[in-house]
């Protein structure tokens, strides 16, 4: 049984989601179904979206409880496909509190062009919004994986490389994966990455 408190955060973290899927869904984000979005709780529940539905349509019912483990607690709902990709996060650093998912134009291009293992942003101001960046005189690497239907296996892949992000990383092909300490700063990291994709995608198309 839930008490008061609990009922008021899941609430909470619920409807942080709703909103953040409408922003996402305004920004281009998340075309059609895709994208995922996911909250932890302060008592390390865990809440994200519903697999399939579309992130600009959510309602409370469409996010879902899970274990830390990605197993939702109501074995009716099917949570996202890529939960595991959301758990391992969470499992990685404790400090994670929200991690977002989208599939924008900038990221899907850039990510199937890339002949390198990372795309390399260097020079911009937007760079501060990532933790630990006093100036623009820096730069830093996103981290571009092959794409992969199994979750779990690419999961694997993307696990070692994790304590080295610090801005997020791509899936070739596929889309970006982001996360703060809560859902406000996953949304302005994911808003920020965004931004720098789009400039960086513009420069190399103006030097074709
Ligand atoms: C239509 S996009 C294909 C699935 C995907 O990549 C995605 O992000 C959405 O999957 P989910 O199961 O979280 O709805
Ligand atoms: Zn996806």
């Amino acid at each position: 049984m839930l008490n008061t408190t609990s009922d008021t955060a899941w609430t909470e973290a619920a409807g942080q989601i709703v909103r953040a899927g409408q922003r996402m869904d305004q920004r281009g984000w998340v075309p059609a179904t895709a994208g995922n979005l996911s909250v932890r709780l302060a008592d390390g529940r865990i809440a994200i979206t519903r697999s399939g539905g579309h992130k600009g349509f959510l309602t409370e019912q469409d996010v879902i409880q899970i274990t830390p483990e990605g197993v939702p607690l109501d074995p009716t709902k099917r949570a996202s496909a890529e939960t595991l990709l959301h758990t391992q996060l969470y499992a990685h650093d404790p400090s994670i509190g929200a991690v977002l998912h989208g599939h924008s134009v900038a990221a899907t291009i850039l990510s199937m062009d890339e002949p390198t293992d990372a795309i390399t942003l260097a020079g911009y101001e937007v760079l501060k919004v990532f933790e630990g960046q006093p100036t623009h005189d820096t730069s830093l690497d996103l981290p571009l994986f092959h794409n992969d239907q199994d979750i779990a296996r690419l999961s694997t892949v993307v696990a070692p490389k994790l304590s080295d992000m610090r801005l997020g990383y791509l899936i070739r092909g596929h889309g970006v994966y982001v996360w703060g300490k809560d859902m406000f700063t996953a949304l302005a990291r994911l808003e920020g990455l965004e931004f720098l994709l789009a400039c960086h995608l513009a420069r190399l198309q103006k030097a074709r």
